[in-house]
Protein backbone atom coordinates (compact mmCIF):
# COMPACT_ATOMS: atom_id res chain seq x y z
CA UNK A 1 0.00 0.00 0.00
CA UNK A 2 1.74 3.40 -0.90
CA UNK A 3 0.16 7.11 -0.42
CA UNK A 4 0.75 9.72 -2.15
CA UNK A 5 -0.41 13.59 -0.46
CA UNK A 6 -1.17 17.03 -2.55
CA UNK A 7 -2.95 19.75 -0.68
CA UNK A 8 -5.75 21.32 -2.70
CA UNK A 9 -5.62 24.80 -1.10
CA UNK A 10 -2.45 25.33 -2.79
CA UNK A 11 -4.19 25.54 -6.20
CA UNK A 12 -6.91 27.32 -4.99
CA UNK A 13 -8.02 30.36 -6.82
CA UNK A 14 -7.38 33.49 -5.28
CA UNK A 15 -9.69 36.04 -6.83
CA UNK A 16 -13.69 35.93 -7.35
CA UNK A 17 -13.03 37.45 -11.14
CA UNK A 18 -10.59 34.26 -12.06
CA UNK A 19 -14.22 32.09 -11.16
CA UNK A 20 -16.85 33.93 -11.77
CA UNK A 21 -18.10 32.15 -14.80
CA UNK A 22 -17.00 28.69 -16.76
CA UNK A 23 -18.38 28.08 -20.46
CA UNK A 24 -19.36 24.64 -21.77
CA UNK A 25 -19.93 24.08 -25.05
CA UNK A 26 -22.46 21.39 -26.56
CA UNK A 27 -24.46 20.33 -29.52
CA UNK A 28 -26.55 23.27 -31.49
CA UNK A 29 -25.51 26.48 -30.21
CA UNK A 30 -27.63 25.81 -26.72
CA UNK A 31 -25.49 25.77 -23.82
CA UNK A 32 -26.01 23.31 -21.57
CA UNK A 33 -25.25 22.44 -17.85
CA UNK A 34 -25.01 18.92 -16.45
CA UNK A 35 -26.72 19.40 -12.54
CA UNK A 36 -25.36 17.24 -9.68
CA UNK A 37 -27.88 14.91 -8.96
CA UNK A 38 -28.95 14.36 -5.06
CA UNK A 39 -31.19 12.09 -2.85
CA UNK A 40 -33.67 15.40 -3.60
CA UNK A 41 -33.29 16.44 -6.97
CA UNK A 42 -33.83 14.81 -10.21
CA UNK A 43 -30.91 14.27 -11.92
CA UNK A 44 -31.25 16.45 -15.58
CA UNK A 45 -29.78 17.85 -18.46
CA UNK A 46 -30.55 21.17 -18.96
CA UNK A 47 -30.44 22.95 -22.12
CA UNK A 48 -30.86 26.88 -21.89
CA UNK A 49 -32.99 28.35 -24.73
CA UNK A 50 -31.45 31.58 -25.15
CA UNK A 51 -31.33 30.66 -28.80
CA UNK A 52 -28.22 32.75 -30.69
CA UNK A 53 -30.48 34.15 -33.00
CA UNK A 54 -33.59 36.08 -30.75
CA UNK A 55 -32.77 38.25 -27.41
CA UNK A 56 -34.32 36.57 -24.54
CA UNK A 57 -36.95 38.42 -22.40
CA UNK A 58 -36.10 39.46 -18.74
CA UNK A 59 -38.54 40.18 -15.82
CA UNK A 60 -37.89 41.91 -13.50
CA UNK A 61 -40.78 41.62 -10.75
CA UNK A 62 -39.43 43.34 -7.89
CA UNK A 63 -37.45 46.79 -8.01
CA UNK A 64 -33.79 46.15 -8.78
CA UNK A 65 -30.78 48.87 -8.82
CA UNK A 66 -30.78 50.79 -12.31
CA UNK A 67 -27.03 49.83 -13.42
CA UNK A 68 -28.29 46.35 -13.20
CA UNK A 69 -31.52 47.01 -15.57
CA UNK A 70 -29.18 48.99 -17.94
CA UNK A 71 -27.22 45.66 -18.14
CA UNK A 72 -29.66 43.14 -18.98
CA UNK A 73 -31.11 45.99 -21.74
CA UNK A 74 -27.77 45.46 -23.35
CA UNK A 75 -28.59 41.62 -23.74
CA UNK A 76 -32.29 41.19 -23.54
CA UNK A 77 -35.47 42.54 -23.26
CA UNK A 78 -36.58 43.78 -20.28
CA UNK A 79 -39.93 43.74 -18.62
CA UNK A 80 -40.42 45.41 -15.06
CA UNK A 81 -43.56 44.12 -13.55
CA UNK A 82 -43.62 45.05 -9.74
CA UNK A 83 -45.91 44.01 -7.53
CA UNK A 84 -48.25 41.06 -10.10
CA UNK A 85 -50.22 38.65 -8.22
CA UNK A 86 -49.92 35.08 -8.43
CA UNK A 87 -52.20 34.75 -11.20
CA UNK A 88 -50.26 37.55 -13.26
CA UNK A 89 -47.22 36.23 -12.37
CA UNK A 90 -47.76 32.55 -13.96
CA UNK A 91 -49.53 34.65 -16.98
CA UNK A 92 -46.44 36.02 -17.82
CA UNK A 93 -43.62 33.73 -16.91
CA UNK A 94 -44.54 31.71 -20.13
CA UNK A 95 -42.97 34.39 -21.79
CA UNK A 96 -39.99 35.02 -19.94
CA UNK A 97 -36.41 33.21 -20.25
CA UNK A 98 -35.32 35.09 -16.64
CA UNK A 99 -36.96 36.19 -13.70
CA UNK A 100 -35.33 38.91 -11.19
CA UNK A 101 -37.02 38.69 -7.91
CA UNK A 102 -36.25 39.61 -4.33
CA UNK A 103 -37.60 37.97 -1.42
CA UNK A 104 -41.11 39.45 -1.73
CA UNK A 105 -42.32 37.12 -4.62
CA UNK A 106 -42.59 33.27 -4.63
CA UNK A 107 -41.24 31.32 -7.37
CA UNK A 108 -43.01 28.20 -6.64
CA UNK A 109 -43.63 24.88 -8.59
CA UNK A 110 -47.11 26.51 -10.46
CA UNK A 111 -44.60 29.71 -11.88
CA UNK A 112 -42.42 26.84 -13.25
CA UNK A 113 -45.39 24.47 -14.10
CA UNK A 114 -46.72 28.02 -15.68
CA UNK A 115 -44.05 28.94 -17.44
CA UNK A 116 -44.25 25.77 -20.60
CA UNK A 117 -40.65 24.97 -20.20
CA UNK A 118 -39.42 28.75 -21.31
CA UNK A 119 -38.26 29.89 -17.63
CA UNK A 120 -34.21 28.75 -17.50
CA UNK A 121 -32.59 31.55 -15.11
CA UNK A 122 -34.60 32.60 -12.06
CA UNK A 123 -31.62 35.53 -10.81
CA UNK A 124 -32.68 36.20 -6.84
CA UNK A 125 -31.46 39.66 -6.27
CA UNK A 126 -29.96 38.84 -3.03
CA UNK A 127 -28.78 36.01 -0.74
CA UNK A 128 -31.52 34.16 0.52
CA UNK A 129 -33.56 31.58 -1.87
CA UNK A 130 -36.17 30.69 0.81
CA UNK A 131 -39.15 31.98 -2.07
CA UNK A 132 -37.97 30.38 -5.05
CA UNK A 133 -38.69 26.34 -4.94
CA UNK A 134 -35.11 25.12 -5.55
CA UNK A 135 -36.05 21.33 -6.23
CA UNK A 136 -39.20 22.56 -9.19
CA UNK A 137 -36.45 24.67 -10.91
CA UNK A 138 -33.76 21.76 -10.63
CA UNK A 139 -36.72 19.49 -12.34
CA UNK A 140 -37.77 22.16 -14.84
CA UNK A 141 -34.22 22.66 -16.08
CA UNK A 142 -33.76 26.07 -14.91
CA UNK A 143 -30.91 27.78 -12.94
CA UNK A 144 -31.02 29.79 -9.89
CA UNK A 145 -28.69 32.24 -9.37
CA UNK A 146 -28.05 34.34 -6.50
CA UNK A 147 -26.26 37.73 -5.22
CA UNK A 148 -24.47 36.69 -1.96
CA UNK A 149 -22.06 39.47 -1.11
CA UNK A 150 -23.18 42.82 -1.93
CA UNK A 151 -25.74 43.54 0.92
CA UNK A 152 -23.15 41.90 3.43
CA UNK A 153 -22.36 45.31 4.72
CA UNK A 154 -25.45 46.38 4.78
CA UNK A 155 -27.00 43.98 6.80
CA UNK A 156 -24.34 44.55 8.97
CA UNK A 157 -25.08 48.54 9.37
CA UNK A 158 -28.88 47.56 9.88
CA UNK A 159 -27.86 45.64 12.69
CA UNK A 160 -26.08 48.32 14.23
CA UNK A 161 -29.06 51.06 13.37
CA UNK A 162 -31.33 48.24 14.63
CA UNK A 163 -29.32 47.93 18.06
CA UNK A 164 -28.35 51.71 18.72
CA UNK A 165 -32.18 52.67 18.19
CA UNK A 166 -33.30 50.19 20.15
CA UNK A 167 -30.79 50.78 23.43
CA UNK A 168 -32.28 54.63 22.74
CA UNK A 169 -35.82 54.27 22.17
CA UNK A 170 -35.64 56.30 19.10
CA UNK A 171 -38.78 54.39 17.02
CA UNK A 172 -40.61 54.64 20.16
CA UNK A 173 -40.12 58.17 21.20
CA UNK A 174 -40.69 58.89 17.65
CA UNK A 175 -43.99 57.89 17.77
CA UNK A 176 -44.55 59.56 20.93
CA UNK A 177 -43.50 63.03 19.97
CA UNK A 178 -45.81 62.68 16.84
CA UNK A 179 -48.75 61.69 19.04
CA UNK A 180 -48.53 65.41 20.69
CA UNK A 181 -46.56 64.11 23.70
CA UNK A 182 -42.97 64.87 25.41
CA UNK A 183 -41.92 61.69 27.32
CA UNK A 184 -38.11 62.35 28.43
CA UNK A 185 -38.17 60.75 31.67
CA UNK A 186 -40.21 57.50 29.43
CA UNK A 187 -37.23 56.84 27.20
CA UNK A 188 -34.16 57.14 28.88
CA UNK A 189 -32.24 55.15 27.48
CA UNK A 190 -28.88 52.29 27.53
CA UNK A 191 -25.25 53.23 26.40
CA UNK A 192 -23.86 50.73 24.20
CA UNK A 193 -20.09 51.37 25.42
CA UNK A 194 -18.78 48.62 27.99
CA UNK A 195 -21.63 46.36 27.28
CA UNK A 196 -21.03 43.14 25.86
CA UNK A 197 -22.64 42.01 22.72
CA UNK A 198 -23.03 38.48 21.57
CA UNK A 199 -23.00 37.89 17.94
CA UNK A 200 -24.33 34.56 17.24
CA UNK A 201 -22.95 33.33 13.87
CA UNK A 202 -19.67 34.93 12.74
CA UNK A 203 -20.15 35.17 9.00
CA UNK A 204 -19.97 37.46 6.73
CA UNK A 205 -22.51 39.89 8.70
CA UNK A 206 -21.83 38.66 11.78
CA UNK A 207 -18.11 39.81 11.56
CA UNK A 208 -19.16 43.04 10.01
CA UNK A 209 -21.59 43.42 12.93
CA UNK A 210 -18.54 42.38 15.21
CA UNK A 211 -16.12 45.37 13.97
CA UNK A 212 -18.98 48.07 13.65
CA UNK A 213 -20.13 47.53 17.68
CA UNK A 214 -15.98 47.34 18.82
CA UNK A 215 -15.70 50.57 17.38
CA UNK A 216 -18.92 51.76 19.74
CA UNK A 217 -16.94 50.57 22.68
CA UNK A 218 -18.80 47.15 23.49
CA UNK A 219 -16.98 43.92 24.32
CA UNK A 220 -17.88 41.06 21.75
CA UNK A 221 -17.79 37.90 21.89
CA UNK A 222 -18.97 35.78 19.46
CA UNK A 223 -20.26 32.04 18.93
CA UNK A 224 -19.99 30.48 15.46
CA UNK A 225 -19.29 26.84 16.21
CA UNK A 226 -17.75 26.35 12.37
CA UNK A 227 -15.63 29.37 12.39
CA UNK A 228 -12.14 30.16 12.72
CA UNK A 229 -11.00 31.08 15.83
CA UNK A 230 -7.84 33.01 14.65
CA UNK A 231 -10.52 35.01 12.18
CA UNK A 232 -12.32 36.01 15.56
CA UNK A 233 -9.42 36.81 17.27
CA UNK A 234 -7.85 38.93 15.07
CA UNK A 235 -10.56 41.46 15.37
CA UNK A 236 -10.15 41.03 18.90
CA UNK A 237 -13.97 39.05 19.22
CA UNK A 238 -13.38 35.99 21.76
CA UNK A 239 -15.55 32.75 20.14
CA UNK A 240 -17.28 31.34 22.91
CA UNK A 241 -19.79 28.32 23.54
CA UNK A 242 -23.77 29.20 22.36
CA UNK A 243 -24.16 28.75 26.52
CA UNK A 244 -21.77 31.20 27.43
CA UNK A 245 -22.84 33.59 24.71
CA UNK A 246 -26.56 33.86 25.96
CA UNK A 247 -25.55 33.56 29.90
CA UNK A 248 -22.91 36.71 29.91
CA UNK A 249 -24.66 39.09 26.94
CA UNK A 250 -26.23 42.21 27.55
CA UNK A 251 -27.11 42.52 23.47
CA UNK A 252 -27.07 39.28 21.35
CA UNK A 253 -27.58 40.15 17.31
CA UNK A 254 -28.45 37.32 15.12
CA UNK A 255 -26.20 36.64 12.18
CA UNK A 256 -26.31 32.34 11.53
CA UNK A 257 -28.34 31.36 8.33
CA UNK A 258 -31.90 29.38 9.31
CA UNK A 259 -31.16 25.53 8.82
CA UNK A 260 -33.09 22.50 10.98
CA UNK A 261 -30.51 23.25 13.52
CA UNK A 262 -30.83 26.73 14.01
CA UNK A 263 -34.50 27.02 13.49
CA UNK A 264 -36.14 28.72 17.24
CA UNK A 265 -33.06 28.47 18.31
CA UNK A 266 -33.77 31.35 20.74
CA UNK A 267 -36.63 29.53 22.78
CA UNK A 268 -38.02 29.24 26.02
CA UNK A 269 -35.23 26.90 26.92
CA UNK A 270 -32.81 29.53 25.95
CA UNK A 271 -34.51 32.04 27.02
CA UNK A 272 -34.52 31.16 30.22
CA UNK A 273 -30.37 31.04 30.24
CA UNK A 274 -30.24 34.38 29.20
CA UNK A 275 -29.15 37.51 31.12
CA UNK A 276 -32.03 38.95 33.09
CA UNK A 277 -32.70 42.59 30.97
CA UNK A 278 -31.21 41.07 27.94
CA UNK A 279 -31.95 42.94 24.38
CA UNK A 280 -32.53 41.41 20.98
CA UNK A 281 -31.71 42.01 17.32
CA UNK A 282 -32.19 39.93 14.46
CA UNK A 283 -31.30 40.33 10.88
CA UNK A 284 -31.43 37.15 10.18
CA UNK A 285 -34.04 35.01 9.34
CA UNK A 286 -37.39 35.25 11.61
CA UNK A 287 -37.61 31.31 11.93
CA UNK A 288 -34.53 31.45 14.16
CA UNK A 289 -36.29 32.95 16.77
CA UNK A 290 -39.63 31.25 18.14
CA UNK A 291 -41.58 34.47 18.62
CA UNK A 292 -44.60 33.10 20.90
CA UNK A 293 -41.09 32.24 23.25
CA UNK A 294 -39.90 36.06 22.61
CA UNK A 295 -43.40 37.72 23.62
CA UNK A 296 -42.85 35.41 26.69
CA UNK A 297 -39.69 36.32 27.44
CA UNK A 298 -40.42 40.34 27.05
CA UNK A 299 -43.36 40.03 29.57
CA UNK A 300 -41.61 37.71 32.36
CA UNK A 301 -39.11 40.40 31.82
CA UNK A 302 -35.89 38.48 30.54
CA UNK A 303 -36.10 40.40 27.55
CA UNK A 304 -35.93 44.04 27.64
CA UNK A 305 -36.32 44.76 24.56
CA UNK A 306 -36.04 43.01 20.59
CA UNK A 307 -35.49 44.84 17.67
CA UNK A 308 -36.67 42.70 14.63
CA UNK A 309 -36.24 42.81 10.75
CA UNK A 310 -37.00 39.35 9.78
CA UNK A 311 -40.33 37.04 10.52
CA UNK A 312 -41.32 33.50 10.31
CA UNK A 313 -43.92 35.07 8.31
CA UNK A 314 -43.11 38.25 5.96
CA UNK A 315 -45.38 40.00 6.30
CA UNK A 316 -46.17 38.98 9.76
CA UNK A 317 -50.05 39.18 10.77
CA UNK A 318 -51.40 42.85 11.57
CA UNK A 319 -52.13 41.80 15.41
CA UNK A 320 -48.77 39.96 15.94
CA UNK A 321 -48.30 40.44 19.65
CA UNK A 322 -44.36 40.28 18.69
CA UNK A 323 -44.72 43.26 16.33
CA UNK A 324 -47.39 45.03 18.74
CA UNK A 325 -45.45 44.91 21.88
CA UNK A 326 -44.34 48.00 23.42
CA UNK A 327 -40.89 47.14 23.40
CA UNK A 328 -40.36 45.64 20.30
CA UNK A 329 -38.88 48.19 17.34
CA UNK A 330 -39.38 46.83 13.82
CA UNK A 331 -38.14 46.58 10.46
CA UNK A 332 -40.28 45.35 7.14
CA UNK A 333 -37.09 43.27 5.98
CA UNK A 334 -35.00 46.47 5.20
CA UNK A 335 -31.41 44.68 5.70
CA UNK A 336 -30.03 44.83 2.71
CA UNK A 337 -31.96 48.07 1.33
CA UNK A 338 -29.50 50.64 0.53
CA UNK A 339 -29.03 52.40 -2.33
CA UNK A 340 -25.66 51.19 -2.89
CA UNK A 341 -26.40 47.90 -1.65
CA UNK A 342 -29.41 47.84 -4.34
CA UNK A 343 -26.85 49.13 -7.01
CA UNK A 344 -24.53 46.38 -5.89
CA UNK A 345 -27.16 43.73 -5.89
CA UNK A 346 -28.33 44.35 -9.58
CA UNK A 347 -24.67 44.36 -10.99
CA UNK A 348 -24.06 41.25 -8.97
CA UNK A 349 -27.44 39.60 -10.46
CA UNK A 350 -27.92 40.89 -13.63
CA UNK A 351 -24.32 39.36 -14.66
CA UNK A 352 -25.42 36.10 -13.61
CA UNK A 353 -28.41 36.15 -15.21
CA UNK A 354 -26.66 37.60 -18.40
CA UNK A 355 -23.96 35.11 -18.53
CA UNK A 356 -26.32 32.46 -17.00
CA UNK A 357 -28.22 32.89 -20.37
CA UNK A 358 -25.34 33.00 -22.88
CA UNK A 359 -24.24 29.19 -21.30
CA UNK A 360 -21.65 30.09 -19.07
CA UNK A 361 -22.12 28.48 -14.98
CA UNK A 362 -22.11 31.22 -12.93
CA UNK A 363 -19.81 30.70 -9.43
CA UNK A 364 -23.34 31.72 -7.83
CA UNK A 365 -25.00 28.82 -9.13
CA UNK A 366 -27.35 27.96 -6.50
CA UNK A 367 -28.70 23.90 -7.76
CA UNK A 368 -25.86 23.37 -10.86
CA UNK A 369 -23.03 21.81 -9.99
CA UNK A 370 -21.46 21.07 -13.74
CA UNK A 371 -19.80 17.82 -14.23
CA UNK A 372 -19.12 15.96 -16.98
CA UNK A 373 -21.77 13.38 -18.34
CA UNK A 374 -18.75 10.58 -18.80
CA UNK A 375 -17.43 11.41 -15.48
CA UNK A 376 -20.76 11.42 -13.68
CA UNK A 377 -21.90 7.90 -15.21
CA UNK A 378 -18.85 6.34 -13.01
CA UNK A 379 -18.60 8.71 -10.17
CA UNK A 380 -22.52 9.07 -9.46
CA UNK A 381 -22.37 7.51 -6.11
CA UNK A 382 -18.59 8.78 -5.11
CA UNK A 383 -20.23 12.21 -5.68
CA UNK A 384 -23.13 11.33 -3.83
CA UNK A 385 -20.97 9.88 -1.21
CA UNK A 386 -18.76 12.82 -0.98
CA UNK A 387 -21.25 15.29 0.06
CA UNK A 388 -22.87 13.06 2.58
CA UNK A 389 -19.73 12.54 4.24
CA UNK A 390 -18.83 16.40 4.28
CA UNK A 391 -22.48 17.40 5.51
CA UNK A 392 -22.28 14.52 7.99
CA UNK A 393 -18.76 15.46 9.54
CA UNK A 394 -19.93 19.02 9.80
CA UNK A 395 -22.82 18.50 11.60
CA UNK A 396 -20.81 16.39 14.01
CA UNK A 397 -19.13 19.51 15.25
CA UNK A 398 -19.57 21.52 18.01
CA UNK A 399 -17.09 23.96 18.48
CA UNK A 400 -13.24 24.36 19.06
CA UNK A 401 -10.71 25.88 17.34
CA UNK A 402 -13.39 26.31 14.27
CA UNK A 403 -13.76 24.01 10.92
CA UNK A 404 -10.00 24.59 9.59
CA UNK A 405 -8.36 21.53 8.37
CA UNK A 406 -10.08 19.49 6.77
CA UNK A 407 -8.46 16.14 5.64
CA UNK A 408 -9.58 14.23 2.41
CA UNK A 409 -8.35 10.47 1.56
CA UNK A 410 -9.28 8.47 -1.34
CA UNK A 411 -8.42 5.08 -0.89
CA UNK A 412 -8.42 3.77 -4.88
CA UNK A 413 -6.82 0.57 -6.95
CA UNK A 414 -6.53 3.18 -9.70
CA UNK A 415 -3.64 4.78 -10.35
CA UNK A 416 -3.66 8.72 -9.17
CA UNK A 417 -3.55 9.83 -12.90
CA UNK A 418 -6.96 7.66 -13.88
CA UNK A 419 -8.81 9.41 -11.01
CA UNK A 420 -9.91 12.85 -11.21
CA UNK A 421 -10.70 13.84 -7.92
CA UNK A 422 -12.02 17.45 -8.06
CA UNK A 423 -15.79 16.59 -8.11
CA UNK A 424 -15.32 15.17 -5.45
CA UNK A 425 -13.14 17.68 -4.09
CA UNK A 426 -16.05 19.97 -4.57
CA UNK A 427 -18.57 18.01 -3.54
CA UNK A 428 -17.00 17.29 0.17
CA UNK A 429 -16.39 21.39 0.42
CA UNK A 430 -20.29 21.75 -0.76
CA UNK A 431 -21.68 18.85 2.00
CA UNK A 432 -19.14 20.46 5.11
CA UNK A 433 -20.11 24.44 3.85
CA UNK A 434 -24.02 24.15 3.20
CA UNK A 435 -25.94 22.97 6.22
CA UNK A 436 -23.73 25.93 7.95
CA UNK A 437 -23.85 28.88 6.06
CA UNK A 438 -26.08 30.86 3.31
CA UNK A 439 -23.20 29.86 0.76
CA UNK A 440 -24.40 27.87 -2.08
CA UNK A 441 -21.47 25.52 -3.45
CA UNK A 442 -21.19 24.27 -7.38
CA UNK A 443 -17.48 22.70 -8.80
CA UNK A 444 -16.97 26.84 -9.70
CA UNK A 445 -17.11 28.25 -6.57
CA UNK A 446 -16.03 25.03 -4.51
CA UNK A 447 -12.16 25.85 -3.85
CA UNK A 448 -12.86 29.77 -3.35
CA UNK A 449 -15.53 29.12 -0.96
CA UNK A 450 -13.46 26.85 0.67
CA UNK A 451 -11.16 29.50 1.05
CA UNK A 452 -12.89 32.33 2.22
CA UNK A 453 -14.41 30.31 4.96
CA UNK A 454 -10.56 29.89 5.95
CA UNK A 455 -11.18 25.80 5.22
CA UNK A 456 -7.89 24.11 4.30
CA UNK A 457 -8.73 20.69 2.36
CA UNK A 458 -5.53 18.40 2.59
CA UNK A 459 -6.08 15.42 0.09
CA UNK A 460 -4.34 11.89 0.47
CA UNK A 461 -4.23 9.13 -1.82
CA UNK A 462 -4.21 5.75 -0.57
CA UNK A 463 -2.87 3.09 -3.56
CA UNK A 464 -4.47 0.20 -2.81
CA UNK A 465 -3.51 -2.91 -4.51
CA UNK A 466 -6.05 -5.17 -6.53
CA UNK A 467 -8.54 -4.94 -9.73
CA UNK A 468 -9.20 -0.87 -10.08
CA UNK A 469 -12.69 -1.64 -11.63
CA UNK A 470 -14.51 0.37 -9.17
CA UNK A 471 -13.13 3.83 -9.09
CA UNK A 472 -12.94 4.17 -5.09
CA UNK A 473 -12.57 1.53 -2.21
CA UNK A 474 -13.50 4.52 0.48
CA UNK A 475 -13.61 8.34 1.24
CA UNK A 476 -12.45 9.30 4.35
CA UNK A 477 -13.14 12.81 6.04
CA UNK A 478 -11.50 14.23 8.78
CA UNK A 479 -11.94 17.40 10.49
CA UNK A 480 -8.72 18.44 13.07
CA UNK A 481 -9.25 20.93 16.01
CA UNK A 482 -12.96 20.45 16.62
CA UNK A 483 -14.76 19.26 19.56
CA UNK A 484 -17.82 16.89 18.55
CA UNK A 485 -21.21 16.84 19.50
CA UNK A 486 -20.83 13.09 19.40
CA UNK A 487 -17.84 12.14 21.37
CA UNK A 488 -17.50 8.96 19.66
CA UNK A 489 -16.73 10.28 16.08
CA UNK A 490 -13.48 11.33 17.27
CA UNK A 491 -11.16 8.93 16.14
CA UNK A 492 -7.89 7.96 18.43
CA UNK A 493 -5.43 10.67 16.36
CA UNK A 494 -8.09 13.27 17.71
CA UNK A 495 -10.40 14.35 14.78
CA UNK A 496 -13.62 13.82 13.50
CA UNK A 497 -13.37 10.93 11.23
CA UNK A 498 -16.05 9.76 9.22
CA UNK A 499 -15.34 6.88 6.33
CA UNK A 500 -17.94 5.45 3.39
CA UNK A 501 -17.88 3.20 0.76
CA UNK A 502 -20.25 2.39 -1.90
CA UNK A 503 -21.86 -0.98 -2.19
CA UNK A 504 -24.64 -1.95 -5.11
CA UNK A 505 -24.36 1.96 -6.17
CA UNK A 506 -25.42 2.87 -3.09
CA UNK A 507 -23.09 5.39 -0.59
CA UNK A 508 -22.70 4.07 3.12
CA UNK A 509 -21.24 5.37 6.05
CA UNK A 510 -19.13 2.44 7.39
CA UNK A 511 -16.93 4.17 9.87
CA UNK A 512 -17.21 6.97 12.62
CA UNK A 513 -15.06 7.58 15.18
CA UNK A 514 -13.13 4.40 15.53
CA UNK A 515 -16.52 2.42 15.33
CA UNK A 516 -17.35 0.34 11.86
CA UNK A 517 -20.49 0.85 11.24
CA UNK A 518 -22.39 0.15 7.86
CA UNK A 519 -25.96 2.30 7.27
CA UNK A 520 -26.51 3.46 4.05
CA UNK A 521 -26.72 7.18 3.40
CA UNK A 522 -30.30 7.50 2.70
CA UNK A 523 -32.71 9.93 4.28
CA UNK A 524 -31.51 10.76 8.02
CA UNK A 525 -29.36 9.11 10.93
CA UNK A 526 -29.36 8.53 14.54
CA UNK A 527 -25.94 7.72 16.26
CA UNK A 528 -25.86 6.21 19.57
CA UNK A 529 -23.03 5.34 21.96
CA UNK A 530 -24.29 2.29 24.54
CA UNK A 531 -23.30 -0.31 26.59
CA UNK A 532 -23.30 -2.88 24.25
CA UNK A 533 -26.07 -5.68 25.08
CA UNK A 534 -29.49 -7.49 23.66
CA UNK A 535 -32.19 -5.73 22.96
CA UNK A 536 -31.04 -2.31 22.21
CA UNK A 537 -31.65 -2.61 18.71
CA UNK A 538 -35.61 -3.14 19.53
CA UNK A 539 -35.69 -0.78 22.31
CA UNK A 540 -34.72 2.08 20.28
CA UNK A 541 -36.61 0.78 17.24
CA UNK A 542 -39.85 0.25 19.22
CA UNK A 543 -39.44 4.24 20.53
CA UNK A 544 -39.41 5.49 16.79
CA UNK A 545 -41.81 3.38 15.86
CA UNK A 546 -44.29 4.86 18.44
CA UNK A 547 -43.87 7.96 16.52
CA UNK A 548 -43.99 6.30 13.40
CA UNK A 549 -40.93 7.18 11.83
CA UNK A 550 -39.62 4.35 9.37
CA UNK A 551 -36.03 2.60 10.00
CA UNK A 552 -34.11 2.49 6.75
CA UNK A 553 -31.41 0.49 8.39
CA UNK A 554 -29.80 -0.35 11.57
CA UNK A 555 -26.50 -1.46 12.49
CA UNK A 556 -23.93 -1.88 15.21
CA UNK A 557 -20.21 -1.45 15.67
CA UNK A 558 -18.66 -2.39 18.73
CA UNK A 559 -14.86 -2.64 19.85
CA UNK A 560 -15.30 -6.17 21.75
CA UNK A 561 -18.66 -7.79 22.70
CA UNK A 562 -20.52 -6.09 25.91
CA UNK A 563 -18.30 -2.79 25.77
CA UNK A 564 -18.74 0.02 24.14
CA UNK A 565 -21.01 0.06 20.59
CA UNK A 566 -22.12 2.61 18.68
CA UNK A 567 -25.26 1.85 16.37
CA UNK A 568 -26.22 3.59 13.67
CA UNK A 569 -29.72 4.06 12.95
CA UNK A 570 -30.97 5.50 9.55
CA UNK A 571 -34.82 6.38 9.09
CA UNK A 572 -36.77 7.53 6.81
CA UNK A 573 -38.60 10.70 8.90
CA UNK A 574 -37.53 13.40 11.11
CA UNK A 575 -38.49 12.39 14.26
CA UNK A 576 -39.68 14.59 16.93
CA UNK A 577 -37.61 16.15 19.93
CA UNK A 578 -39.86 14.51 22.53
CA UNK A 579 -38.47 11.05 20.47
CA UNK A 580 -35.10 11.94 20.53
CA UNK A 581 -35.39 12.34 23.94
CA UNK A 582 -36.98 9.23 24.75
CA UNK A 583 -34.02 7.76 22.94
CA UNK A 584 -31.26 9.75 24.85
CA UNK A 585 -33.08 8.72 28.47
CA UNK A 586 -32.81 4.60 27.80
CA UNK A 587 -30.36 4.22 30.21
CA UNK A 588 -27.72 1.96 28.44
CA UNK A 589 -27.32 5.08 25.80
CA UNK A 590 -24.30 7.02 26.57
CA UNK A 591 -24.79 9.50 23.95
CA UNK A 592 -26.72 10.52 20.48
CA UNK A 593 -26.99 12.45 17.80
CA UNK A 594 -29.69 13.30 14.94
CA UNK A 595 -27.80 14.14 11.18
CA UNK A 596 -29.77 15.22 8.36
CA UNK A 597 -28.33 14.09 4.87
N1 LIG B 1 -32.10 41.19 6.85
C1 LIG B 1 -31.57 41.14 5.66
O1 LIG B 1 -31.98 41.83 4.76
C2 LIG B 1 -30.40 40.23 5.41
C3 LIG B 1 -29.41 40.59 4.50
C4 LIG B 1 -28.32 39.73 4.31
C5 LIG B 1 -28.27 38.52 5.00
N2 LIG B 1 -29.29 38.19 5.84
C6 LIG B 1 -29.25 36.94 6.60
O2 LIG B 1 -28.20 37.03 7.55
C7 LIG B 1 -27.73 35.72 7.86
C8 LIG B 1 -26.21 35.68 7.78
O3 LIG B 1 -25.80 35.94 6.44
P1 LIG B 1 -24.26 35.82 6.03
O4 LIG B 1 -24.18 36.32 4.64
O5 LIG B 1 -23.43 36.41 7.10
O6 LIG B 1 -24.10 34.23 6.04
P2 LIG B 1 -22.73 33.42 6.20
O7 LIG B 1 -23.01 32.08 5.65
O8 LIG B 1 -21.59 34.21 5.68
O9 LIG B 1 -22.55 33.32 7.79
C9 LIG B 1 -23.35 32.53 8.61
C10 LIG B 1 -22.49 32.07 9.79
O10 LIG B 1 -23.34 31.38 10.70
C11 LIG B 1 -22.58 30.30 11.23
N3 LIG B 1 -23.45 29.29 11.80
C12 LIG B 1 -24.08 28.26 11.19
N4 LIG B 1 -24.77 27.54 12.07
C13 LIG B 1 -24.58 28.13 13.29
C14 LIG B 1 -25.03 27.83 14.60
N5 LIG B 1 -25.81 26.78 14.87
N6 LIG B 1 -24.65 28.67 15.60
C15 LIG B 1 -23.85 29.74 15.36
N7 LIG B 1 -23.37 30.05 14.13
C16 LIG B 1 -23.75 29.26 13.12
C17 LIG B 1 -21.76 29.79 10.06
O11 LIG B 1 -20.63 29.07 10.48
C18 LIG B 1 -21.37 31.10 9.37
O12 LIG B 1 -20.13 31.57 9.82
C19 LIG B 1 -28.44 34.78 6.89
O13 LIG B 1 -29.56 34.25 7.56
C20 LIG B 1 -28.90 35.71 5.79
O14 LIG B 1 -30.00 35.19 5.11
C21 LIG B 1 -30.34 39.01 6.07
O1 LIG C 1 -31.54 37.30 1.65
C1 LIG C 1 -31.23 38.47 1.49
O2 LIG C 1 -30.42 38.86 0.63
C2 LIG C 1 -31.78 39.49 2.41
O3 LIG C 1 -32.62 38.93 3.35
C3 LIG C 1 -32.42 40.63 1.67
O4 LIG C 1 -33.61 40.29 1.06
P1 LIG C 1 -34.28 41.38 0.07
O5 LIG C 1 -33.50 41.38 -1.19
O6 LIG C 1 -35.69 40.94 -0.14
O7 LIG C 1 -34.20 42.70 0.76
Amino acid sequence: MAATTSTAASNLLTTKKHLSSLSLTSTNNFPAFYPLPTSSRRQRFIVLSASLNSKPTVLIAEKLGEAGINLLKDFANVDCSYNLSPDELCTKISLCDAIIVRSGTKVNREVFESSGGRLKVVGRAGVGIDNVDLAAATEHGCLVVNAPTANTVAAAEHGIALLAAMARNVAQADASVKAGKWQRNKYVGVSLVGKTLAVMGFGKVGSEVARRAKGLGMHVIAHDPYAPADRARAIGVELVSFDEAIATADFISLHMPLTPATAKILNDENFAKMKKGVRIVNVARGGVIDEDALVRALDAGIVTQAALDVFTVEPPPQDSKLVQHERVTVTPHLGASTMEAQEGVAIEIAEAVVGALKGELASTAVNAPMVPAEVLSELKPFVELAEKLGRLAVQLVSGGSGVKDVKVTYASARAPDDLDTRVLRAMIIKGLIEPISSVFVNLVNADFSAKQRGLRISEERILLDGSPESPLDFIQVQIAHVESKFASAISETGEIKVEGRVKDGIPHLTKVGSFEVDVSLEGSIILCRQVDQPGMIGKVGSVLGEENVNVSFMSVGRIAPRKQAVMAIGVDEQPSKETLKKIGEIPAIEEFVFLKL
